[in-house]
């Protein structure tokens, strides 16, 4: 037997690509095609004309009939009745429905020199398009698509909710704002401009008069994205689905030159039409009567939401790869359409509104509209009450109002149309509305660089939850903002992003690498072995999840024969509490006191004080490299890293950034670990002599083995740094004694991890020699004679920071740094508290800018001290 296997024809193969880019699969294109050919006797003339019209309005056909279930029933259990494919058998091609003509529009030009083109491409464009809507009525079978398709017009079609947005691009790319008059989907009314027309007649009327004019082929439609460029600033109109007398004419016809865009929008359609001397940057949008399916409809609402057909040989799924990559505005406007989902929309008037797109829950049985001042005065008071992120000013009203003054103020040509261009970051009058503009504008040349960052550089990303979060006090238009918003500063090494913005306006993002996990600096000996670890404190006979078994294991001796996690990974109450308690009161605990006490050297060395004690803390002890159980054993909670939604933001209150959970915390949650460089003291020495003018946190010493024995030389005793590389702690603020935060020591073990305390005094002295007994120039060797003590066998102690109580949504996160305000001896200045709490111990209370990010990890026995 001899079998023949035909290569496909290059119709075949091009008809196939042309369909693979418009996103329809090739068993659909298979079917289709077949019987189109025979329909069209394989006339691929009739099949390839207009960019595959043909077929792609008989996929669409063929798509909905077996939606409705209809294509099967007629073939199978009517068979007399034609379905729609054997009645178009019957058809001459050209005979085309409602669909095809609109497609015939759409896909107009039969040149595929790029057919569709991004809208959003606004800001390097030079092109301006006119922009079209259709609904998914049909049409007269018999009309031809209203626009005639010219060649090397560049359409693009885009999908949008209930339908699709058809624009074409122009010369001399000026963006308008648009204007709107709308009037409501009344079923009555129609609108004053257009007198009485049905909704499909309506829409024909716009097609007719709007999209066909003007006849200067200037375009009749505008991008409503192509915002900051325009000179022009536009009206728009709305239309309603009130049937019209077909033969009636708009009352207000469009004039010619008038660009106007008309979009088909979630119940209907919007025409904007540009009016000069207003710049928008976002566009607004009205909406009228719903209409039912047509394929077109079906086939727009099979793409992803604002999708960007292009023929020219990307999927759309493809073009928004590309588009991330290659333009800064396209991205801002995907991300601000699908995420904020927010639009301003301004009247003739200057009347200012916004529009916030939710999630419908109209339909939902449960609902009931809420009065709106309710809503209004529930959000305030969550603001002020639970999310503190404002002050009593705060008023929500106040909020939304300096959006829409924002919006005028960006739409706004102040400095007359060519201001953008002109004007400079150092232009006072535009500084602000320049800083944002520029995040916008895509970077030429570079297209596939930073298109994170460049996303994620935009404001609008931020939209509304940093303008809504964060009510700053209104900003004059000339005051200079900076608005930092990045997405990921752990810049994906950790398991879920960090975002950073800054609301407020800072000087500039800190100087800061994040790391995720503890990295020796330089001359660290980090000692890393298996056979440091300790069997007994492992389970190596456990497999799965030890907080299943019926009997802890060996891993939960250290923590008083129990788990300190419960199976949710939260801290088990009983557990936290007793950290809390040994925090809030101490006298209560256990102490260490030392024979020679190191800090009560420093203070006196020549007749040192007996040890005042030192505290004992709780720890957490995890199971280990070596122990049986998997990764996701309920007693692996800090070594499996953040998981929760963070964000690094800049504080109101002067205490330069802080983090704030975008998600509300239970009690007990673990939030971050403390991380940073590990480095020798004498490394550290080094580096603070080199840094010493620059800016400082107050270094805070946490715990120390104080019962330990032995020595560490200065370069072997270990420090943890996270002034330069660190992780998101190192922007943790403090609050006194009601933080929501308590740091607790996590006992992880693993093979490159080991750690040796260190004493915050030598920081201190290396800091700031001149308020100590020891000299700079001292010899190393002095300072390891201040009982800076190794730790033999001791497993590296992680600090680990919980939720103390619930935490709300963006509510700060806090630590008590247990600083000691008043103590006036200690050779550290601590800055002065900002907190807000009612305990605030500072008794001067204002802001300061001093330190250095040291955190002090100490190994052992976990005695608590805080030192200055
Ligand atoms: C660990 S850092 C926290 C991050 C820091 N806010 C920043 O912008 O990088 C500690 C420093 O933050 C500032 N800070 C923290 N809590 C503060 C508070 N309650 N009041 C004033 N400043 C505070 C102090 O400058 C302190 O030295």
């Amino acid at each position: 037997m001899e079998i023949c296997v035909m290569a496909p024809s290059a119709n075949v193969v091009n008809a196939f690509n042309a369909m693979r880019n418009l996103g329809i699969s090739e068993k659909l294109v298979k079917v289709v095609l077949n019987k189109l050919l025979k329909v069209y006797y394989g006339n691929w003339e009739l099949i390839e004309a207009e960019n595959y019209r043909a077929l792609v309005d008989a996929i669409f056909e063929y798509e909905e009939a077996e939606d409705q279930d209809l294509f099967a029933k007629n073939k199978d259990n009517r068979p007399s009745k034609k379905s729609q494919w054997e009645e178009r058998d019957d058809k001459d091609s050209s005979s085309m429905n409602n669909a095809s003509a609109r497609l015939a529009a759409i896909q107009g030009p039969s040149s595929i020199k790029g057919l569709v083109e991004s809208s959003q491409h606004c800001f390097r464009s030079k092109t301006q398009s006119h922009s079209s809507s259709y609904n998914a009525k049909p049409r007269d079978k018999e009309k031809r698509p209203i626009r005639g398709s010219q060649k090397d017009r560049n359409l693009m079609i885009k999908r949008v909710q209930g339908g699709a947005h058809i624009e074409e691009p122009r010369d001399e790319f000026v963006s308008p704002i648009r204007k709107s008059i709308s009037f409501g989907k009344s079923n009555g009314s129609i609108s004053e401009q257009f007198g009485s027309m049905n909704n499909a007649s309506a829409r024909l009327a716009l097609e007719d008069n709007a999209i066909r004019e003007p006849s200067s082929g200037k375009g009749l439609v505008e991008s409503s994205q192509h915002c900051f460029r325009s000179k022009t600033q536009s009206r728009s109109f709305s239309y309603d689905a009130k049937p019209r007398d077909k033969g009636k004419r708009p009352i207000r016809e469009p004039q010619k030159d008038q660009n106007l865009m008309i979009k088909r929008v979630r119940g209907g359609v919007h025409i904007e039409e540009p009016r000069d001397e207003f710049v928008s940057p976002i566009r607004e949008s009205i909406t009228f009567g719903k209409s039912i399916g047509s394929t077109f409809k079906q086939f727009c609402e099979k793409l992803p939401q604002n999708a960007i057909i292009d023929p020219k040989g990307y999927s759309a799924s493809q073009i928004v790869d590309m588009d991330k990559k290659a333009d800064v505005s396209t991205s801002c406007n995907r991300s601000r359409r699908s995420e904020a989902n927010l639009d301003v929309v301004s009247s003739l008037s200057g009347e200012v509104k916004i529009l916030v797109n939710c999630k419908s829950a109209f339909r939902r049985p449960d609902f009931l509209v809420p009065p709106i001042d309710a809503v209004l005065q529930l959000v305030e008071d969550r603001y002020l009450h639970l999310y503190n992120v404002v002050g009593k000013e705060f008023s929500l009203m106040k909020l939304l109002e300096e959006v829409c003054e924002t919006f005028l103020e960006m739409g706004t040509n102040v400095h007359g149309s060519t201001c953008r261009k002109q004007c400079s970051e150092d232009c006072s009058d535009c500084a602000s509305r320049n800083i944002r503009l520029k995040k916008e504008e895509p970077l030429s040349g570079d297209s596939g660089k930073n298109s994170d960052k460049k996303d994620s550089d935009c404001p609008k990303r931020s939209t509304i939850q940093s303008l809504a979060t964060v009510a700053q006090p209104p900003v004059a238009p000339t005051t200079k903002r900076h608005f930092h918003d990045i997405s990921d500063i752990s810049k994906g090494t950790e398991r879920v992003k960090i975002s950073l913005v800054d609301d407020v306006g800072c000087d500039a993002l800190p100087k800061f690498n994040y790391i995720s996990q503890n990295v020796p600096y330089q001359n660290a000996y980090v000692r890393a072995s298996l056979a440091r670890i300790d069997d007994e404190n492992c389970c190596s006979d456990c497999s799965g999840n030890c907080l299943e078994l019926s009997l802890p294991c060996a891993c939960a001796r250290d923590t008083g024969g129990e788990f300190a996690y419960t199976p949710q990974g939260l801290l088990k109450a009983q557990f936290l509490y007793a950290c809390l308690s040994l925090n809030e009161n101490p006298q209560k605990h256990h102490y260490f006191y030392c024979e020679d006490c190191p800090l009560e050297r420093n203070k006196n060395e020549k007749m040192p004080e007996s040890c005042k004690g030192h505290l004992m803390k709780k720890f957490i002890k995890e199971c280990w490299i070596k122990c049986g159980c998997n990764l996701q054993c309920g007693n692996r909670v800090v070594q499996r890293g953040i998981s929760r939604k963070l964000q690094v933001f800049y504080t109101p209150e002067g205490k330069g950034w802080g983090v704030r959970s975008l998600e509300a915390l239970p009690r007990g949650a673990f939030v971050c670990e403390y991380v940073g460089e590990i480095m020798t003291n004498t490394e550290l020495y080094y580096r603070n002599l080199q840094t010493a003018g620059e800016k400082h946190t107050y270094p805070v010493m946490l715990d120390a083995d104080w019962g330990s024995e032995g020595f560490l030389q200065d370069d072997e005793a270990l420090c943890l740094d996270a002034t330069y590389n660190g992780n998101i702690a190192r922007f943790i603020n403090h609050r006194c004694f009601d933080a929501n935060l308590i740091d607790i020591p996590v006992e992880v073990e693993t093979p490159d991890h080991h750690y040796y305390h260190v004493w915050s005094y030598l920081y201190s002295l290396l800091l700031f020699p001149h308020v100590n007994v020891l000299p700079l120039s001292a010899n190393k060797n002095d300072f390891s004679r201040l009982a800076i003590e190794e730790l033999r066998h001791v497993p590296f102690m992680q600090l680990a920071f919980f939720t103390k109580r619930e935490v709300k949504a963006l509510e700060e996160l806090t630590w008590d740094y247990s600083i000691d305000f008043e103590d006036r001896n200690h050779p550290v200045k601590a800055f002065r508290c900002c907190c807000g709490s009612a305990y605030c111990r500072d008794p001067k209370r204002k802001g300061d800018k001093f330190g250095h990010y040291i955190f002090w990890l100490f190994t052992g026995k976990f005695v608590r001290h805080i030192y200055i």
